[in-house]
């Protein structure tokens, strides 16, 4: 199958300055993930999962190699250009779900496309569907702390979708739900794919599983394990 590359990482350097001393991460590291795959990043505890999620989003920097995403090199782009880039291409999802605590659900889902420009009402309305399709309807005027743990990580995937990225980022989106609810959150993001590319870090083996390709981070080395 000849599939279109989402993210190439071509001999990648990464090291983190703190002070005198200097954690190095990755020493050449490289990596193809194809477009609409999911890959589950999965490695020790340090080894580097969340990094390779940030140099994807251009959130860090290497200090050496290519990051290419979506046909974009990332280092030919300042700061200002590459925060256009994320928002206009990248979608995330985190552990802690990180929903704006006073404001409801639907205003939380609504963000993304306020801070596009768009008119509240024609946010609002959008954030409402995109609730209702995820079964999460009548929970639009809650705040998140009136909601599970598992319906605020689906209020935070659907802000994560609403402005319909090429490449959702999740970090550990299952690590602090219940079985059951981790299980809602990952078909979710599964479903997600069939238009656009998910990259998930994950400790859990049984996520993982479901994902087309598994690629292991260790500290100085990022491989493919299994799939495409
Ligand atoms: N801002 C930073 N400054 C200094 N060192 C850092 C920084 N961020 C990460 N590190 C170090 O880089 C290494 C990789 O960290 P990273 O968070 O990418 O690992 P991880 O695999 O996501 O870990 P975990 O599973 O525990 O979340 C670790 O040794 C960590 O201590």
């Amino acid at each position: 199958m000849n599939m279109a590359i989402a993210v190439e990482i071509r001999n990648v350097h990464l090291s983190y300055n703190t002070g005198r001393k200097r954690v190095d991460v990755f020493s050449g590291a490289s990596l193809t993930i194809s477009e609409h795959t999911v890959t589950a990043i999965v490695g020790p505890s340090g080894g580097g999962k969340s990094s390779l999620l940030n140099l994807v989003s251009g959130i860090a920097r290497p200090d050496q190699g290519v990051v290419n995403v979506l046909g974009t090199e990332l280092s030919a782009l300042d700061d200002s250009h590459l925060a256009d880039f994320r928002a206009a291409n990248v979608g995330f999802v985190f552990q802690a779900f990180h929903l704006v605590p006073h404001i409801d659900a639907a205003t939380n889902v609504a963000l993304p496309l306020l801070l596009a420009g768009e008119s509240r009402r024609s946010a609002v309305r959008q954030a409402s569907d995109a609730l209702d399709r995820i079964g999460l309807g009548a929970r639009a005027s809650h705040r998140p702390y009136q909601l599970s743990g598992g319906e605020q990580q689906r209020v935070a995937i659907a802000r994560a979708l609403i402005t319909n990225p090429r490449l959702l980022l999740a970090d550990e989106p299952t690590g602090s739900l219940d079985e059951q609810s981790a299980d809602v959150v990952l078909d979710l993001l599964l479903q997600s794919a069939t238009d656009r590319t998910v990259l998930l870090c994950t400790h859990d083996e049984s996520v993982a599983a479901k994902a087309n390709s598994v690629v292991r981070v260790t500290q100085d080395q990022v491989g493919l394990v299994a799939g495409l």
